[in-house]
Protein backbone atom coordinates (compact mmCIF):
# COMPACT_ATOMS: atom_id res chain seq x y z
CA UNK A 1 0.00 0.00 0.00
CA UNK A 2 1.14 3.40 -0.42
CA UNK A 3 1.79 5.73 1.63
CA UNK A 4 1.00 8.72 0.10
CA UNK A 5 -2.41 10.26 1.15
CA UNK A 6 -4.87 11.95 -1.29
CA UNK A 7 -6.08 14.35 1.15
CA UNK A 8 -3.02 15.57 2.80
CA UNK A 9 -2.90 17.08 5.93
CA UNK A 10 -3.78 21.07 5.36
CA UNK A 11 -0.67 22.91 6.88
CA UNK A 12 -0.93 24.46 10.55
CA UNK A 13 -3.68 22.76 11.21
CA UNK A 14 -3.98 23.16 15.01
CA UNK A 15 -3.94 18.74 16.18
CA UNK A 16 -5.46 19.41 19.58
CA UNK A 17 -9.56 19.30 19.80
CA UNK A 18 -10.87 22.70 19.19
CA UNK A 19 -14.04 23.53 20.88
CA UNK A 20 -17.10 23.71 18.26
CA UNK A 21 -18.60 27.04 18.41
CA UNK A 22 -22.48 27.39 16.29
CA UNK A 23 -23.50 30.70 14.99
CA UNK A 24 -26.31 31.02 13.04
CA UNK A 25 -26.36 33.58 10.29
CA UNK A 26 -28.85 34.78 8.15
CA UNK A 27 -27.86 35.74 4.37
CA UNK A 28 -31.10 38.37 4.01
CA UNK A 29 -31.93 39.58 0.25
CA UNK A 30 -34.05 42.60 -0.40
CA UNK A 31 -36.41 42.89 -3.25
CA UNK A 32 -33.64 43.93 -5.30
CA UNK A 33 -31.48 40.54 -5.16
CA UNK A 34 -28.94 42.24 -2.82
CA UNK A 35 -27.57 40.88 0.18
CA UNK A 36 -27.40 42.39 3.71
CA UNK A 37 -23.62 42.64 5.14
CA UNK A 38 -22.06 44.06 8.59
CA UNK A 39 -19.21 45.17 9.12
CA UNK A 40 -17.63 43.67 12.59
CA UNK A 41 -16.92 46.72 15.04
CA UNK A 42 -13.87 47.53 16.37
CA UNK A 43 -12.55 45.71 19.31
CA UNK A 44 -13.87 42.69 18.40
CA UNK A 45 -12.59 39.53 16.74
CA UNK A 46 -11.93 40.13 13.41
CA UNK A 47 -13.07 44.09 13.25
CA UNK A 48 -13.67 45.20 10.23
CA UNK A 49 -14.82 42.54 7.87
CA UNK A 50 -18.29 42.49 6.97
CA UNK A 51 -20.43 39.28 7.66
CA UNK A 52 -23.63 37.66 7.03
CA UNK A 53 -26.15 39.15 10.44
CA UNK A 54 -26.40 36.44 13.43
CA UNK A 55 -24.72 35.44 16.32
CA UNK A 56 -24.01 32.51 18.67
CA UNK A 57 -26.28 29.94 20.08
CA UNK A 58 -27.25 30.89 23.34
CA UNK A 59 -27.52 27.71 25.64
CA UNK A 60 -30.76 25.78 24.95
CA UNK A 61 -31.62 27.85 21.37
CA UNK A 62 -32.31 26.54 17.98
CA UNK A 63 -30.55 28.03 15.09
CA UNK A 64 -34.05 29.62 14.36
CA UNK A 65 -34.27 31.07 18.04
CA UNK A 66 -30.81 32.42 17.88
CA UNK A 67 -31.72 35.06 14.57
CA UNK A 68 -35.02 36.23 15.52
CA UNK A 69 -33.27 36.99 18.66
CA UNK A 70 -30.26 38.20 16.89
CA UNK A 71 -32.26 40.07 14.22
CA UNK A 72 -33.89 42.12 16.87
CA UNK A 73 -30.83 42.67 19.12
CA UNK A 74 -28.95 43.77 16.33
CA UNK A 75 -31.34 45.29 13.49
CA UNK A 76 -34.24 46.20 15.01
CA UNK A 77 -36.27 43.79 12.49
CA UNK A 78 -38.87 40.86 13.46
CA UNK A 79 -38.66 37.74 11.30
CA UNK A 80 -40.39 34.58 11.77
CA UNK A 81 -39.14 30.93 11.84
CA UNK A 82 -41.26 30.65 8.34
CA UNK A 83 -38.78 33.15 6.48
CA UNK A 84 -36.26 31.59 7.56
CA UNK A 85 -34.93 29.04 4.77
CA UNK A 86 -32.34 26.54 5.26
CA UNK A 87 -29.44 27.26 2.91
CA UNK A 88 -25.84 26.05 3.38
CA UNK A 89 -23.70 25.98 6.28
CA UNK A 90 -19.98 27.03 6.78
CA UNK A 91 -17.53 24.74 9.35
CA UNK A 92 -14.38 26.11 9.59
CA UNK A 93 -11.24 25.82 11.60
CA UNK A 94 -10.46 29.15 13.82
CA UNK A 95 -7.32 29.19 15.90
CA UNK A 96 -9.10 28.50 18.84
CA UNK A 97 -12.45 27.37 17.75
CA UNK A 98 -13.65 25.31 15.09
CA UNK A 99 -17.02 27.57 13.04
CA UNK A 100 -20.55 25.66 12.60
CA UNK A 101 -22.35 27.79 10.91
CA UNK A 102 -25.97 27.48 9.42
CA UNK A 103 -26.73 29.42 7.03
CA UNK A 104 -30.36 30.39 6.34
CA UNK A 105 -32.01 32.68 3.77
CA UNK A 106 -34.52 35.06 4.15
CA UNK A 107 -36.42 37.36 1.87
CA UNK A 108 -38.87 38.00 4.42
CA UNK A 109 -38.99 40.91 7.38
CA UNK A 110 -41.17 43.13 9.18
CA UNK A 111 -39.20 46.07 10.13
CA UNK A 112 -36.36 48.66 8.63
CA UNK A 113 -33.27 47.82 8.94
CA UNK A 114 -31.31 49.79 11.12
CA UNK A 115 -27.92 48.68 13.08
CA UNK A 116 -28.23 48.87 16.90
CA UNK A 117 -25.11 48.43 18.11
CA UNK A 118 -23.00 50.92 15.86
CA UNK A 119 -22.28 48.46 13.35
CA UNK A 120 -21.83 49.65 9.80
CA UNK A 121 -24.34 47.39 6.99
CA UNK A 122 -24.43 47.80 3.43
CA UNK A 123 -27.12 46.60 0.51
CA UNK A 124 -24.19 44.73 -1.35
CA UNK A 125 -25.11 43.21 -4.86
CA UNK A 126 -23.79 40.01 -5.52
CA UNK A 127 -21.14 40.61 -7.94
CA UNK A 128 -20.03 43.32 -5.28
CA UNK A 129 -19.27 41.25 -3.04
CA UNK A 130 -15.56 40.73 -3.32
CA UNK A 131 -15.04 44.13 -2.97
CA UNK A 132 -16.33 43.68 0.92
CA UNK A 133 -13.45 41.40 3.04
CA UNK A 134 -15.01 38.68 4.66
CA UNK A 135 -14.16 36.29 7.47
CA UNK A 136 -12.14 33.21 5.89
CA UNK A 137 -15.19 31.49 6.84
CA UNK A 138 -17.56 32.80 4.51
CA UNK A 139 -15.52 32.93 1.71
CA UNK A 140 -16.71 29.13 0.36
CA UNK A 141 -20.38 30.73 0.41
CA UNK A 142 -19.78 33.31 -1.79
CA UNK A 143 -20.19 31.21 -5.10
CA UNK A 144 -22.91 29.23 -3.45
CA UNK A 145 -24.68 32.19 -2.96
CA UNK A 146 -23.94 33.02 -6.94
CA UNK A 147 -25.51 30.28 -8.29
CA UNK A 148 -28.37 29.79 -5.59
CA UNK A 149 -29.50 33.32 -6.88
N1 LIG B 1 -22.54 36.52 12.48
C1 LIG B 1 -21.54 36.01 11.79
N2 LIG B 1 -20.44 35.52 12.42
C2 LIG B 1 -19.46 35.02 11.66
C3 LIG B 1 -19.55 34.98 10.24
N3 LIG B 1 -18.41 34.41 9.75
C4 LIG B 1 -17.62 34.10 10.81
O1 LIG B 1 -16.53 33.57 10.77
N4 LIG B 1 -18.27 34.47 11.98
C5 LIG B 1 -17.67 34.30 13.31
C6 LIG B 1 -17.22 35.58 13.93
C7 LIG B 1 -17.38 35.31 15.43
O2 LIG B 1 -16.26 34.60 15.87
C8 LIG B 1 -18.60 34.42 15.45
C9 LIG B 1 -19.87 35.22 15.58
O3 LIG B 1 -20.32 35.27 16.84
P1 LIG B 1 -20.78 36.66 17.48
O4 LIG B 1 -21.02 37.70 16.45
O5 LIG B 1 -21.79 36.35 18.49
O6 LIG B 1 -19.44 36.91 18.17
P2 LIG B 1 -19.11 38.18 19.00
O7 LIG B 1 -18.68 39.20 18.02
O8 LIG B 1 -20.20 38.46 19.96
O9 LIG B 1 -17.89 37.62 19.85
P3 LIG B 1 -16.36 37.44 19.44
O10 LIG B 1 -16.21 37.49 17.96
O11 LIG B 1 -15.67 38.56 20.14
O12 LIG B 1 -16.02 36.08 20.01
O13 LIG B 1 -18.64 33.77 14.18
C10 LIG B 1 -20.69 35.51 9.59
O14 LIG B 1 -20.85 35.54 8.36
N5 LIG B 1 -21.66 36.01 10.41
MG1 LIG C 1 -23.15 38.80 16.16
Amino acid sequence: MSEDKLCPDIPNRPTGPLPVITVAAVIMVDIDGRILLAQRPEGKSMAGLWEFPGGKLEDGETPERALIRELKEELNIDITEACLAPFTFASHSYEKFHLLMPCFLCRRWDGIVRGLEGQALKWVRINELKDYPMPPADEPLIAMIRDFL
